[in-house]
């Protein structure tokens, strides 16, 4: 095995091992947090050390039915040493939280429910952090980008904190912008950061207290890798001044996946991560709108739209100024891409899709054929 940032054992409880994972554990098992995977086989750490563990038949056969039972970075795993001294995972603990992309998949008391066809992109993730640039080149936050993140966020089942991030570059407009952004992230604690000076990075290692572990979301440039090196307090990601700067090789021993950080808690980076864009979200699209869900209740119609129906408060509420219109504007678009995300794994609601167009088209004909 190649050189390695881990230390060459370690202590369970500082990779997030607690009671309830013991708990879960079968017999006889070594336990085991996934580091990385590659086909077939996954790198994990141990109180042993760092090895690479074979999946078991067991672990083989759950993945061919459907591949969210394929280990992923951040699971926990049941480890068997064979008599040749190798070992192989033999088996998944059950997942708290999982990124899933392409899959409708729901999480349950048990872990993921079974029915999906989703690939796990992160398991037992803690906490998500929506990095958002308080100045992105010209531009200051993207409230929209913020929505769509925490609706994905949401979605996983882990706590989201949004990060205004580069908060060095937003001068006296800051406290106008954080304001906005509270507003877009209604029940999610919201804090400036900045990895240039520091501010705020000790609220950020705080969210990750207790051996937590987080994920970052946020565009290219929001100032990720900055962060995690700020948090881990050494160099672990290549930014992209780095990458501008001499291109290619210098920090190629950075690949693990699951980062330790230097004051406590883990970090997952990983490509899929890093891409994510907007998945399976139709629940987290209502709690991070939950203002717009509170106000619907009180629409005339259960079933309103909140576009014109007489009697809709949400409506009210956009012309008496406590519901921004760039929020309804939001949810609704947020809305249709989540129904066309679970249209394209769902055959019957795509159907019902089809059929719904298939009628809008005949009116729009039939109505052409009318005019005079
Ligand atoms: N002024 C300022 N600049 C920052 C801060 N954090 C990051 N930057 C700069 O922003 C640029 C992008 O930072 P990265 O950390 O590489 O951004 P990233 O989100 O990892 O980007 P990708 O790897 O493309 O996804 C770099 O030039 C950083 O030096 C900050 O707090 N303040
Ligand atoms: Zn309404």
């Amino acid at each position: 095995m190649s050189a390695s940032r881990f230390p060459v054992s370690h202590d369970l409880s500082s990779l997030g091992w607690d009671d309830s994972h013991a708990a879960a554990l079968p017999d006889g098992l070594i336990p085991a947090r996934v580091a990385r995977v590659d086909r077939g086989a996954a790198e994990v750490l141990c109180a042993a050390g760092h090895f690479q563990a074979h999946y078991g038949a067991t672990v083989r056969r759950a993945a061919a039915a459907d591949p969210v039972a394929l280990p992923c970075v951040g699971d926990w795993a049941g480890l068997r040493k064979l008599a040749e001294g190798r070992f192989e995972l033999e088996a998944l603990l059950p997942r708290r939280t999982a990124f899933v992309r392409g899959g409708v998949a729901r999480l349950s008391r048990g872990g993921l429910s079974g029915d999906s066809k989703g690939q796990v992109l992160a398991a037992n993730v803690d906490v998500v952090f929506v990095a958002e640039p308080a100045l992105h080149a010209t531009d200051t936050a993207d409230l929209g980008r913020i929505e769509r993140l925490l609706a994905l966020a949401w979605e996983s089942g882990a706590q989201p904190v949004v990060l205004v991030t580069k908060s060095d570059l937003a001068g006296e407009s800051l406290p106008f912008l954080m304001g906005e952004v509270a507003a877009a992230a209604p029940g999610v604690d919201v804090h400036a950061i900045s990895s240039l000076t520091g501010e705020g990075v000790d609220v950020v290692h705080g969210h990750l207290a207790g051996t937590r572990t987080a994920v970052v979301l946020g565009a290219s440039g929001a100032g990720k890798s900055t962060l995690v090196n700020a948090l881990a307090g050494t160099e672990v990601m290549e930014t992209q001044q780095v990458r501008a700067a001499d291109g290619r090789g210098r920090h190629t021993t950075v690949h693990r996946e699951l980062i330790p950080l230097g004051g406590g808690g883990l970090i997952i980076d990983t490509p899929g991560i890093r891409r994510i864009g907007l998945y399976d979200m139709g629940e987290g699209v209502d709690l991070v709108f939950s203002d717009i869900e509170e106000l619907a209740e009180r629409c005339r119609f259960a079933d309103c739209g909140h576009d014109s129906e007489p009697g809709c408060a949400v409506i009210a509420a956009v012309e008496d100024g406590t519901l921004p219109e760039r929020r309804l504007e939001s949810w609704n678009k947020l809305q249709r891409e989540a129904l066309w995300m679970a249209s394209r794994t769902d055959a019957r609601l795509r159907k019902e899709l089809q059929n719904r167009w298939k009628i809008i088209h005949k009116e729009v004909r039939k109505s052409g054929r009318n005019r005079p």
